[in-house]
This record gives C-alpha cells, structure tokens and sequence, in this order.
C-alpha cells in the first residue's frame, strides 16, 4: 500500500530509470521469476548503496544491467512503498540522455513499449504512479471562468496551439451553461491531441466522457474512493501533506500543490515556497503540479524539486503571455 506517513529506516532505497527512444517509447525489462516481485516488468534499476547518490547508483545499475552510460538524467517521481514482505523507497529519474544500446546484459527480457501500453498490471504494484508521471506532461494548464463563451474558447484554441497537453476546464456557474461549453472544449481539446479535465463535476465529467475530473481539495475531504475509474483521470486540489496523503490514500491520479509563491489572485494566502513543497511531495506517491505565482517558464526548476512540472492559469493561460510556446 501507498505510505502515508514518511519511510521508515527499514525501507530500501532503489533508483529506477525511465528511458525513451526516438518514437517516445519507453524502456522496460523483465523481472527474474525467483526475485522479489519476479515475473512482472520494471523500470531498470536496482538500490542505491550506502552513502551512494541516487544519479551515481542509476549510472552504476544501468552499466550492470543495460551496458550504457548515463549521461544526464533528472528526478521525475519518489515512490515509497509498503508490500507486506519489503519496504521500498523509488527515486525514478528520467534518463535524458544516454550512450550506447541498451540490453539485457543479466539475461533479462527487454521492451520498448508506447507509453499507452505501460499497464499497470505488468508492473510490480509501486509503479502505478511511476506510469502516471511518465505519461503526464510538464504543464498543467488551468482555464479561468468563461464571462464570455465565444472569447474563453478562442482563447482554448490559442492555448492548444501553443502546444498545451493537459488543460482543466474551470468554470464555475450554472451547469446548464457549463455542459454546451465543455462539449465544445472537449472536440477542440480532443482535434488538438490534448487532454481535459472538468473541475469538481465528475457527473458532468462522465457524461462527457471527458478525460477526467478535477477535485477541488473540499471534495477530496468529502469522498472515499475515486469518482471516475480509470483510464479516466482523477486529480485533485491539495495544499498540505494530510490532503497530498489522502489523494494518493485514494488512488487520486495526480495532485496540484500549492500556492508556491505569493499571487495577484490571493495576495492573502500563505506562500509553501520551494523547501515545504520539496519536503511534502517527497513523501507523496503520486505525481505533484506545482502551482501558484508561476509560469511555464519554471517548470525545470519544480521539477528539480520534485514536481511533475508547473499549473497555473495566469501566465499559461490564452495567446498573450509573452512565451509563444508551452514546454512539454
Ligand atoms: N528496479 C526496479 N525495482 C522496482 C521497481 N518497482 C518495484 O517495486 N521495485 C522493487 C523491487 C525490489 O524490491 C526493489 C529493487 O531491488 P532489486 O533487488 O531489484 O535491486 P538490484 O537490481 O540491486 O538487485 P540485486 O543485485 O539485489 O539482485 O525495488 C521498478 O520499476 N524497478
Ligand atoms: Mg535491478
């Protein structure tokens, strides 16, 4: 089961590394049948040695096991786990950059799978998250309220075109009025080749046959298993580690975190600043947006803290933010 509380001293730490081709397909090898949780996939890896750093223990274990080198990689999810029998600690990076071609070098089978077929069935129970966080992108877009419809979905359209992946449709007002909007959203999201996420209407969400729903972090203190099933996406709205824990508690897919730093939008609320969101999202299995008082621009630094990468509506938003394209 996910940990709610931080890993003990008896966890033991492992490094994981996620590989990608040219195609975007991603590297998987096979488990030996007599070794914990044999016969299921993994992401290649084995534990960091005392003393070890997790970049130097990846190097060393994809040497051994793949017979590449690793030239630069960078954290992309912490999973700390309890099986019954063992306590793991995952840090999985992202392998960026790599020399050589990877094979089995320990006699293990070798895949490389489009990211659509990473079941989490094949994989050890730990993983579910790993697979979320390597088929999320890096931004997280967030609608603002659509005063008026025709304005709000020219403004849609310009955010798909620069290049946005992942968007959560959040206008509130009367459902009547939100259903004809979110249908149209939901084509132009879906000709783009990009995913939408209705905030806090799972009906709706479901009735649409949207790609998710997004909880605001009072729905999440109020429900006890996912609305939606998967593959449908559930996210959810957190601001402390007691609601991060809950989410993941949940099977909730991904958590937005925050505010980060200080907005226009709540000039009141206290800011987490990098060092509490670092220290929360450490300790949550589940992939974390950063959000509040940030712009796309910023996603490599909330990923070198442990994000999936940046949410916001203000500066990511419509056509006029002033960086023409969204990273990834
Ligand atoms: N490498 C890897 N290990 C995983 C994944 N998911 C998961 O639960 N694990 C667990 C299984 C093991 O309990 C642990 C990895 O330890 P391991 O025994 O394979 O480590 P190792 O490669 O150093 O192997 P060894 O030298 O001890 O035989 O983490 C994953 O995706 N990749
Ligand atoms: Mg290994």
């Amino acid at each position: 089961m996910p940990l709610d509380t931080p890993p003990s001293k008896g966890a033991v730490s492992v490094a994981a590394g996620v590989l990608r081709d040219r195609q975007g397909r991603v590297l998987v090898t096979r488990r030996a049948d007599h070794r914990h949780q044999g016969g299921l996939w993994e992401f290649p890896g084995g534990k960091i040695e005392p003393g070890e750093s997790v970049e130097a223990a990846l190097a060393r274990e994809l040497a051994e096991e793949l017979g590449i080198r690793v030239q630069a990689s960078r954290p992309l999810i912490r999973v700390p786990y309890r099986y019954p029998d063992k306590q793991v600690c995952l840090e999985v990076h992202e392998v960026t950059q790599f020399e050589g071609e990877p094979q089995g070098l320990e006699g293990q089978p070798l895949r490389w799978l489009p990211t659509a077929a990473l079941e989490a069935g094949l994989f050890p129970a730990a993983n579910r998250p790993i697979i979320t966080a390597v088929r999320l992108p890096g931004v997280y877009v967030i609608s603002p309220d659509a005063d008026d419809p025709q304005r709000w979905l020219a403004a849609l359209e310009a955010t798909l075109a620069r290049g946005a992946r992942l968007l959560q449709m959040r206008v509130r007002g009367a459902p009547g009025e939100r259903r004809p909007l979110a249908e149209q959203a939901l084509d132009r999201t879906r000709a783009a080749g990009a995913k939408l996420l209705i905030n806090g209407d799972p009906p709706l969400a479901a009735a649409l046959g949207a790609d998710g729903v997004h909880l605001t972090a009072r729905q999440l203190a109020e429900c006890d298993s996912r609305p939606l099933p998967t593959p449908h996406l559930v996210a959810a709205s957190c601001h402390d580690p007691a609601e991060l824990a809950r989410a993941a508690r949940l099977g909730i897919d991904f958590a937005v975190l925050g505010p980060v730093a200080a907005t226009a939008s709540h000039p009141d609320a206290d800011p987490l600043g990098w060092e509490r969101f670092a220290a929360w999202t450490a300790d949550a299995p589940l992939p974390v947006y950063a959000l509040g008082g940030l712009s796309p621009a910023d996603r490599d630094t909330a990923r070198a803290q442990g994000a999936q990468g940046v949410a916001g509506i203000r500066a990511f938003w419509g056509p006029d933010t002033g960086d023409a394209h969204l990273p990834r």
